[in-house]
């Protein structure tokens, strides 16, 4: 039994009371309160008239739509965007900001012409709320309303409010640098300072400044037929005051209260299994509370896996009277199609039960939640810089911060009121830090920076919020002149330009790119395709090593495991021609492999190859039998990860300093060859290389970047 205290409290940490549906902050010289009523705009009630006419459902969202703490403050919301040419706007979670901001604005007639972009860090979210804000305006999605994803589009000639990931609207800028076709952009989930997030923030000042200049207005100067730019930044949890002077003292605007209340327990003591207590407390909702769907938050994917089988194996003991629990994972690993399972209406008779890491914390409505389990914990990627050139991303499990926390307690009581159990206590959530380290401060850059190079853009250039660290530029800039996509005065080579134009990490589109001048493209889709997965295809933990490897007999390959891959990816085509999902999933089983992993990068590959058409690469292009082409084409890109055989069995990293050990679950893990090169390193007793293939040293030798420095 996991002990909460009794009395519980608010998300904020505040102790709880009556929800207040006061909508508006008390006037403060810092924050405008928004208030009803400005004269130029409809009322709702006329703007219920205008509208087609409604079935039963249409009635009860527009209904829904006018109860939103936001719909009170609309006017004054309007007014005040339209004054402003940045505006920073902190809403309570569920208050109404990203399903109805951009329909007032689009009302108001604010956008003009031009289209309304609201943006999100993920794409679960960029898509179920383009269909739930379709819903609203009573049409289908793709039309009024529509959405762009990565290698998914549904928008149209008509379509005027779109919601799209951040990366897909840096992406944009590569084709149209000051985003002419919109005329407000509203970022959303600002607080969560992706890399992307700040790449774009810092774009949209300098594309403001081009856009709303006066004499540009009065129909002067170059820029005369530009129409200006409206930002709109948004979160619940925000330092409002740091955005607000990034935009030059934006005005900041609050919008107060929630539909619906949403009670917190904290437990009583700190907790030392975050699985377990999840477990528990699952199952104490599950036979003590009323109906309503639960959603738990966990770190990663694992914890998702094991979690979900532990409740499956308790729920077929529970007496049949129980309620049965639909189990429903939720993660970035898993195909778009799974993903989107959770917004399924619950079977009647079943309590559905979430699993799902941070891309379901912010922004989504998940209908039917009425219980949050928070675990308190993330996983964080960081970059370590180790010497140029030989830096790695981490991806660490970690405790949450306030905000995430606050987040997760919002996606309860969205619907009606609701609970969160948070499995640490309040002392552990008072003494969490605000938010986390923007993304830009931790991550590699090298993706980033090259995009921003295609934008004749530099990092060290470009006004960010925070500026990233130097040595990881440094990094960035090594890593891409490696890969050939800068010359020596780090200008953007035609390599550098096509790398960007692959939906890749920059080294496999070198990879890509390498195999198409040596003719073999096919092997190479293939294996790219694998590592470009979410999830491992082996599953290798060290207990079922022996087993596995045993299983595994069959598709290993003497240079190593990028061939390795290759033979398991033939293989599950070739039993895909014949068997169902089920039949393919019992062969993954048997032969410890990732179905997951295999399926989603299938369908990776299938839109790497619509990539390479356009590209005019061709992609079935093979090398048969010959091995040379693909690991001379590996090498390229995978250069910086090259070592050379030591006297004692270890291997010298050939860019960098560190001494490393092939991991035990490769096929080369036994052996000793001269020099090697592998997809990633990994931190344990030793520093193990995984991901590893056997290559002579003369095809390291022969990238023009180590000729270059011999030279
Ligand atoms: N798909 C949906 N199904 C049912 N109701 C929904 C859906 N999406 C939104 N809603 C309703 O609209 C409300 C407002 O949602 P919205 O996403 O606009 O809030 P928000 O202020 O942006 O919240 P957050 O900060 O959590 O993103 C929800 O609390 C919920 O009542």
């Amino acid at each position: 039994m996991v002990k909460f205290k009794s009395r519980p409290s608010t998300p904020n940490g505040k102790p709880a009371k009556r929800p207040r549906m006061a909508y508006m902050e008390d006037s403060d010289e810092e924050r405008t309160p928004v208030k009803a009523g400005k004269k130029n705009l409809e009322s709702p009630k006329k703007r219920m008239k205008s509208a087609a006419p409604v079935s039963g459902k249409q009635h009860a969202i527009q209904e829904q739509r006018k109860l939103l703490p936001i719909a009170q403050g609309r006017d004054a919301l309007i007014h005040e965007i339209r004054e402003n040419d940045v505006t920073v706007l902190i809403g309570e979670t569920g208050s109404g900001k990203t399903t109805q901001i951009p329909q007032y604005l689009l009302e108001s007639g604010l956008a003009g012409k031009g289209m309304i972009a609201v943006t999100q860090p993920r794409r679960v979210a960029a898509t179920s709320l383009a269909n739930r804000v379709a819903e609203e305006k009573n049409t289908e999605v793709g039309k009024l309303v529509g959405y762009s994803v990565r290698f998914d589009e549904t928008s149209s000639e008509a379509t005027r409010i779109k919601y799209v990931t951040d990366g897909m609207l840096v992406r944009e800028l590569l084709s149209d640098p000051i985003l002419s076709r919109y005329s407000v952009i509203i970022v959303d989930e600002a607080h969560e300072r992706t890399l992307r997030t700040d790449i774009l923030m810092a774009n949209l000042k300098a594309i403001q400044q081009k856009r709303n200049k006066p004499t540009d207005r009065k129909g002067k100067g170059p820029a005369a037929a530009l129409s200006p730019l409206k930002i709109v930044i948004m979160s619940a949890t925000l330092d409002a005051e740091k955005f607000s002077s990034f935009y030059n003292k934006a005005k900041i605007l609050y919008v107060k209260g929630r539909q619906h209340p949403v009670t917190i327990y904290h437990t009583a003591t700190s907790q030392a299994d975050y699985v377990d207590s999840a477990l528990r407390t699952f199952f104490q909702i599950h036979t003590d509370r009323p109906p309503g769907d639960v959603l738990i938050f966990l770190p990663g994917q694992e914890d998702i896996e094991g979690l979900s089988s532990s409740i499956q194996l308790y729920a077929n003991r529970l007496p049949q009277a129980t309620p049965g629990v639909l189990l429903c994972p939720l993660y970035a690993a898993l195909p778009p199609g799974q993903q989107t399972k959770i917004f399924s209406p619950t079977p009647k008779g079943m309590r559905k039960c979430i699993l799902a890491t941070n891309i379901a914390e912010t922004s989504i409505t998940i209908p039917g939640v009425k219980y949050v389990i928070d675990t308190g914990k993330c996983k964080e990627k960081r970059y370590i810089a180790r010497s140029v050139g030989s830096g790695f991303d981490t991806l660490l499990t970690r405790d949450i911060t306030k905000s995430s926390a606050m987040q997760r307690a919002g996606r309860a009581g969205r619907e009606g009121p609701g609970f969160c159990f948070r499995l640490y206590t309040e002392d552990a959530f008072k003494n969490m830090p605000l938010s986390a380290e923007p993304e830009i401060r931790r991550c590699t850059l090298t993706a980033s920076l090259l995009q921003l190079k295609c934008l004749g853009q530099d990092l060290e250039e470009l006004e960010f919020m925070d500026k990233p660290d130097e040595e990881n530029i440094l990094s960035a800039l090594a890593a891409l002149y490696i890969l050939g996509a800068l010359d020596d005065k780090k200008a953007l080579t035609k390599n550098g330009r096509d790398m960007a134009f692959l939906p890749l990490e920059p080294y496999l589109a070198r990879v890509v790119l390498a195999a198409r001048e040596l003719g073999c493209v096919r092997e190479i889709l293939d294996i790219v395709s694998v590592l470009s997965s979410n999830s491992k295809l082996f599953f290798d933990s060290a207990d079922q090593r022996d087993a596995a490897l045993e299983a595994r007999t069959k598709f290993r390959h003497s240079s190593g495991d990028h061939f390795t891959i290759l033979n398991v990816v033939r293989s599950f085509d070739e039993i895909a021609k014949t068997e169902t999902n089920a039949g393919k999933k019992d062969w993954c089983h048997k032969t410890y492999l990732n179905f997951r992993c295999l399926t989603e990068a299938v369908a990776i590959r299938t839109q790497l190859k619509e990539v390479c058409e356009r590209m005019k690469i061709d992609w079935t292009a093979s090398c048969g039998d010959n091995e040379q082409p693909v690991l001379r084409s590996l090498v390229r890109g995978l250069v910086q990860n090259a070592a050379f055989l030591q006297p004692d069995g270890s291997y010298k990293q050939v860019m960098g300093p560190s001494i490393v050990k092939i991991h035990p679950g490769s096929v080369l893990c036994d052996k000793k060859i001269p020099a090697i090169i592998y997809d990633e390193l990994v931190y344990t007793t030793n520093i193990y290389a995984r991901g590893v293939s056997a290559v002579p040293r003369s095809f390291i030798a022969e990238v023009p970047v180590l000729n270059h420095r011999k030279a």
